[in-house]
């Protein structure tokens, strides 16, 4: 598909806003505030952050320019919104939630997405605060905050269906890939797969919500569009003029016994293979980084990150913003764009390695490994890697598609690659199956 044809479909008019927020008292459990399974969006970390419902304004993000289109249409929103902000805290006022195709040229695009209300959580050094925001385009009415909630609805009957490619498939690909960075084509590249599954009746986002946040508490539990997961992977950070990122790659799945997953994790720590693959990730995360940086902090060997169903080598990337030559800041979505793809997702280098992955993977990630987050009016928000998680099919609401991948160097085996994938599955299978 060429790129002519992806054009980002720029809305003729824009709604003028009238944003407030104002402090509540802290409704501790903000998912169960989530009124029915339409139009939700939430973005959770250990019970912080928020929740969000109902589209004040929509943008339809297509082609290479997907991001930056998405940000200059929120940039100009701001300038006409009425915003009465009591709380002034990152993500109190005007915000919208977005998520957004891995690939310049897939259909899937993405959107950025104004909700018309937000209920927020932070712990701040005087304890937690909560609030709500209410976001009316061109003066409708607001929404009944109090609005009945609909039952949340748990999957049922969930029985899984093949993805694009089988898994025998999957590790000729893997093998394929494998003879391809031997032979000198490229350093490290990731293969992904995807997998289907069916529930009896249309998916509650909500249900899954707060299965991820049960079993995965620190990680982004995000809905942004369909699109419900729960990714261990920070892409950008922008809170008052500093960011941060966490870099993984180099994985191994837990046991499940304590001291064995112990050992596994200091044979991670040391694994050369593993140690490689990450390097390759934080030199070009922190290369990508440096032209948005004033001063940058990369730790020079990564920690482990334990998750229930993994364990990662982690690096945490902080910097100081530098303004640009006309003094103004990039926004949380222009690094996610300049950042993306890492080569955790990607590849090393990114061009050929993107390449390959098209060419080799054989199918459309759709909006999995994109940048999936928030984008406040000041620029500051959060983006997060779409990791561990599924789509929704919007013509079909009872089917989600499920995708999971793995960072291929000259040392990968495909049998252990894919019982990666499989590792890297669970945490929606789980949500799916309760
Ligand atoms: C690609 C995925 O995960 C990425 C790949 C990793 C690896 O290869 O070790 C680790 C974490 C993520 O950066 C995924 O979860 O689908």
């Amino acid at each position: 598909m060429s790129h002519a044809a992806l054009t980002d479909t720029q809305p003729r008019t824009l709604p003028a806003l009238t944003v407030t927020t104002t402090a509540i008292t802290d409704p501790v459990d903000l998912l169960a505030l989530l009124p029915s399974r339409h139009g939700v969006a939430a973005w959770l970390r250990r019970g912080e952050g928020f929740v969000a419902w109902g589209e004040a304004a929509r943008y339809d993000a297509r082609g290479p320019a997907r991001m930056r289109g998405a940000d200059v249409w929120l940039h100009a929103l701001a300038r006409t919104a009425v915003v009465h902000d009591a709380v002034r805290l990152p993500g109190s006022g005007l915000l919208a939630v977005g998520s957004f195709a891995f690939d310049d040229d897939d259909p899937a695009g993405g959107a950025l997405v104004v909700p018309r209300v937000v209920v927020g959580r932070r712990t701040t050094p005087t304890g937690v605060r909560a609030w709500v925001t209410t976001i009316d385009p061109d003066g409708a009415p607001p929404l009944p905050l109090d609005a009945p909630a609909e039952p949340v609805v748990a999957p049922r009957d969930v029985h899984w269906s093949a993805g694009t490619t089988s898994p025998e498939e999957w590790k000729a690909r893997v093998a394929g890939a494998v003879a391809r960075i031997r032979a000198g084509e490229v350093a490290k590249l990731v293969l992904a797969r995807d997998a289907w599954a069916t529930s009896a009746d249309p998916l509650d986002v909500r249900c899954l919500l707060d299965r991820f946040q049960a079993a995965y508490p620190s990680t982004w539990t995000f809905a942004v569009d369909g699109l419900v997961g729960a990714t261990p992977e920070l892409l950008v950070r922008r809170e008052r003029g500093l960011v941060a990122s966490r870099v993984l790659a180099g994985t191994i799945r837990r046991t499940g016994d304590d001291a064995s997953d112990l050992l596994r994790a200091a044979e991670l720590a040391r694994s050369s293979k593993d140690l490689e693959e990450h390097e390759f990730a934080v030199a070009s995360l922190a290369e990508a980084l440096t032209p948005f940086v004033a001063s940058a902090n990369v730790p020079d060997s990564p920690s482990v990150l334990h998750l229930p169903n993994v364990m990662h080598l982690a690096t945490d990337v902080t910097g100081a913003l530098a303004h640009d030559g006309d003094g103004v800041r990039p926004s949380a979505l222009v690094l996610a764009d300049a950042l993306h793809p890492t080569a955790a997702v990607g590849g090393t280098p990114t061009d050929v390695a993107v390449r390959l992955v098209r060419e080799i993977e054989g199918m459309d990630r759709g909006r999995y490994a994109g940048p999936v987050g928030w984008l406040g009016a000041d620029g500051d928000g959060e983006f997060c890697i779409a990791l561990r998680c599924g789509a929704i099919d919007p013509a079909d609401e009872r089917r989600i598609r499920l995708f999971a991948g793995c960072g291929i160097v000259a040392a990968s085996d495909p049998g252990a690659e894919l019982d990666e994938t499989e590792a890297k599955l669970e945490p929606v299978r789980q949500a799916l199956l309760g």
